[in-house]
């Protein structure tokens, strides 16, 4: 149809300038049913000790496939999409109005996700978090629009690490879709396709600035201990990391030098930043220690149809991606609580 002298369009933005790991249909089933016999014998997602102890021992039976699809993270991008699974947007029912009133929504997803990270690493939740749930619905609420936290939409939700203030912060973050009619975008940038001068990367790598607890923590927020100062980049064994929280780093109290540098690397963030629209049955893992994420503004429908994700937190045993002195952090208070740590004793 073009001919030489035809207007050239311009480029489309790909739509999922990801790497895409598809599971194929044997796999597909195969979690599927495992996560409808979990629901079946349990009758809710809620996660006891005894959910969490099936979870654990029916991801170990998952097959190579799987398995070698939940591989790590392996390219500098720093993130892939896991893509096959089947979501039936009748059967899942509105997308809540809230995480709060969320309860057993898709909860054949939530354990589907559970068992994938449970093949990643160990899923973690926080006490102080959506009432200590595993997996947490990101949807956009009424009255939270503003908000840099999931349940926001009109504002930009900036660029950031998750949990950025806690030292027992996920590895890992998987973002499932349950539903996205607009096509919203999840934001995310590597670390390690950044171009930084050495003189940056040092000057970032001082623990000159706290990261303070995000409003999505309002117990630790008012948490009376001295907030440790933190390193924004580090040299890991394998390469450059980051724990960056821009809206919770008082950056004012740092000097000209470091601001500059801080903002250097704000905007290398911003230039190798990518858009990743995701679609239902569509799994978005992210290297917490390599990419921040975020998401564009958007405006909510509040009509049942509205995006709605389902995330998990995972914790990878025996990374060696940040420096040692985190472990003599506080946490504001905060404590993660690993799913698989030990055997949990009967509720
Ligand atoms: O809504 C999104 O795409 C990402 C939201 C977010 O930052 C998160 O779930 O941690
Ligand atoms: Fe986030």
């Amino acid at each position: 149809m073009s001919t030489g002298t035809a207007p050239v369009p311009a480029a489309a933005p790909s739509p999922t300038p990801a790497p895409v790991r598809l599971l194929d249909d044997a796999s597909v089933d195969e979690l599927h049913r495992a996560a409808d016999e979990i629901l079946t014998a349990f009758g809710t997602s809620a996660t006891s000790p005894a959910l969490l102890r099936r979870v654990r021992g029916s991801a170990a039976a998952l097959g190579p496939s799987i398995r070698h699809q939940c591989r790590p993270v392996d390219t500098d991008a720093g993130l892939f999409v896991l893509r096959g699974l089947r979501v039936d947007d009748a059967r899942i029912g509105a997308t809540p109005e809230s995480w709060r009133t969320a309860g057993d929504a898709g909860a054949h997803h939530d354990i589907a996700l559970l068992l994938l990270a449970t093949v990643m690493g160990d899923p973690i939740a926080w006490e102080g978090q959506q009432e200590g749930r595993f997996v947490h619905n990101i949807v956009p609420a009424p009255g939270h629009e503003r908000e840099q936290t999931g349940a926001s939409s009109s504002v930009l939700l900036s660029p950031h690490t998750e949990d950025a203030f806690h030292p027992g912060r996920a590895h890992l973050l998987m973002l499932t879709c349950m539903r996205n009619h607009d096509a919203i975008a999840t934001t995310a940038a590597s670390v390690r396709r950044t171009r930084l001068d050495d003189a940056t990367v040092e000057e970032l790598t001082r623990p000159v600035l706290p990261i303070l607890p995000d409003d999505a923590y309002a117990e630790a927020q008012g948490f009376a201990g001295e907030p440790p100062r933190v390193p924004a980049l580090w040299r890991a064994p394998d390469g450059l990391t980051l724990r960056f929280d821009p809206a919770y780093t008082p950056l004012a109290e740092a000097t000209p030098e470091y601001r500059a540098a801080y903002r250097r690397l704000e905007d290398e963030l911003a230039r190798v930043s990518v858009a990743v629209s995701l679609s239902p049955g569509e799994v978005l893992v992210v290297d917490n220690d390599l990419v921040v994420h975020g998401r564009v503004p958007f405006t909510a429908r509040y009509d049942g149809t509205d995006r709605w994700l389902k995330r998990a937190s995972v914790r990878v045993p025996g990374r060696r991606t940040r420096p040692a002195a985190e472990a003599g952090e506080h946490g504001y208070g905060q404590a993660a609580i690993e799913a698989h740590a030990a055997e949990a004793p009967a509720a």
